[in-house]
């Protein structure tokens, strides 16, 4: 099962699929690719239920306070009735079960606590919210992630020390938040008395306008003031949050005068935050800085073995080569294509091989080959504002065409392999630095407009298929 898909395939698959798709029209792009991009859903084959499987507590709940309701009228509204949602954690058996038992409902009831969740560690009332399935031993290293994880160790051997705050960024599904669990969880082994938290971002907003709506402050306080750890994920959420800058400071000098270690994650460096306080961004680079990059090809074997292992199933080598070759993204895509290769080979009962494999991820590898030209992305992108594709390549600059051709121009770039004054031929025969231009143009706004953001999400999906 891969992110925003569907366990059983069919009608069920195409739903979600057209729900995700309209979700993505109508968030902000950083909010859809948190929150429901990552999504893992199965609908029953009758329509009777969909139930969508999440990684961890928090983003259940979060999921469920946010978006449950959105979710379900979207399904609605594509559907013609409604389908009652269940939200539960994601546990392998289960994905695995529901992959199986395509007919039945997933084993895993929406609320229940996931037995991973390494809350008590004989602190009764205090909740961690650390995921003890997330742990160095399950972290595969490679070169990608080799410093990153050589400092997030010795954080939890000798906290308060060096490297303080450690701040770790990367791209999506890269294993940022498994490294931060396997510091939190570590720390615990070896002094279970420790007080350790886990909390991603948008919670610790939450948290602070909760304190600041019932005056709450001071209790605010002594929970985050008292840590000995804090890992907080995804501090890019902090932008344009002022109160919550200034509480996050706050915690922050505290923390760091008594000697509490801090991990944080972000999709990027520290200096590429935008909308974060200077006083902040300086002092989140102010101990050590590493990035996880995407995993190189042996890592991503040695991933899809562990991996299939750890699920009571053997992977041939050649197979994990086949799979890693094919997809490159990051790890939760590995993974996703991991399930589906589990599921395929169980459901079937055929053993595993590249046979097999491409069997079960024909979806993919078809995407992946099929090819985007650029009359293909002028043909979409003439429809999609509504001009003739005749006009890609005509001279004519009023800005209701002007703008359009520049936005095919900018796609062409993106995605596909030609150089710029191969693209500006395609295009009436202009210059390479027509291209250029239209490529900065439109790359720099769709940073600032989201509207533009939107349409420009809008036609790579549909180009990508
Ligand atoms: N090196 C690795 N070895 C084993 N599993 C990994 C590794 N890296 C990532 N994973 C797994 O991949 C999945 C995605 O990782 P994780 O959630 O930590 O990514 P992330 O970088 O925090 O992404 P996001 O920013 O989208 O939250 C998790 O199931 C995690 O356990």
């Amino acid at each position: 099962m891969t992110e925003g898909t569907h366990a059983a395939g069919g009608a069920g698959d195409s739903l979600w699929q057209a729900c995700i798709d309209q979700l993505a029209q109508e968030l902000p792009e950083q909010q859809f690719n948190t929150w429901i991009k990552p999504l893992v859903a199965q609908i029953n084959e009758d329509f009777s239920k969909v139930t969508i499987f999440v990684a961890n507590r928090f983003k259940l709940d979060w999921i469920r306070a946010q978006y449950a309701s959105r979710i379900t009228a979207t399904l609605e509204k594509l559907y013609g009735q409604a389908i009652p949602l269940e939200l539960a954690l994601t546990q392998r058996e289960a994905v695995a079960r529901a992959y199986a038992t395509p007919n039945q409902s997933a084993p895993v009831s929406p609320a229940t606590e996931p037995t991973s969740l390494a809350e008590d560690n004989g602190q009764a009332a205090f909740k961690n919210r650390l995921n003890s399935a997330l742990t160095f031993e399950t972290l595969i290293e490679g070169t990608a992630n080799r410093m990153a994880r050589a400092a997030a160790m010795h954080v939890a051997g000798t906290p308060g020390q060096l490297y303080n705050p450690l701040f770790i960024y990367g791209g999506v599904g890269l294993g940022k938040t498994h490294l931060m669990h396997a510091v939190g969880n570590r720390l615990l082994a070896d002094r279970p008395d420790a007080k350790v938290l886990y909390i991603h971002a948008e919670q610790f907003v939450s948290d602070v306008v909760k304190a600041y709506q019932r005056k709450t402050f001071d209790e605010f306080k002594e929970r985050y003031h008292s840590l000995d750890l804090l890992l907080i994920d995804d501090v890019q959420f902090f932008a344009n949050k002022d109160r919550t800058q200034e509480e996050f400071f706050n915690a922050f000098e505290a923390l760091l005068t008594k000697k509490s270690h801090i991990v944080m994650t972000s999709d990027t460096y520290p200096k590429g935050l935008a909308d974060i306080h200077e006083r902040l961004v300086s002092r989140f680079d102010s101990g050590l800085t590493v990035a996880i990059e995407p995993p190189e090809l042996e890592m991503r074997v040695a991933i899809l073995i562990n991996k299939s292992r750890a699920e009571g199933t053997e992977m041939p080598e050649e197979v994990a080569f086949f799979v890693a070759k094919n997809v490159r993204s990051n790890v939760r895509e590995l993974e996703g294509a991991l399930r589906k290769c589990l599921a395929y080979s169980r459901f079937n009962q055929k053993e595993i091989s590249i046979q097999l494999a491409r069997e079960a991820l024909r979806d993919l590898l078809s995407i992946q080959n099929r090819q985007i030209s650029v009359e293909n992305i002028q043909k979409t992108v003439a429809d999609y504002y509504k001009i003739k594709v005749a006009d890609m390549y005509s001279k004519k600059r009023p800005a209701s065409i002007a703008r359009p051709r520049q936005i095919a121009m900018y796609l062409a770039k993106e995605l596909t392999q030609k150089s710029l004054p191969e693209i500006g031929e395609l295009f009436g025969g202009r210059d390479h630095t027509t291209v250029l231009h239209a490529v900065r143009k439109i790359g720099g706004e769709r940073q600032q407009l989201t509207e533009l953001n939107q349409q420009l999400h809008v036609l790579e999906q549909t180009l990508k298929g």
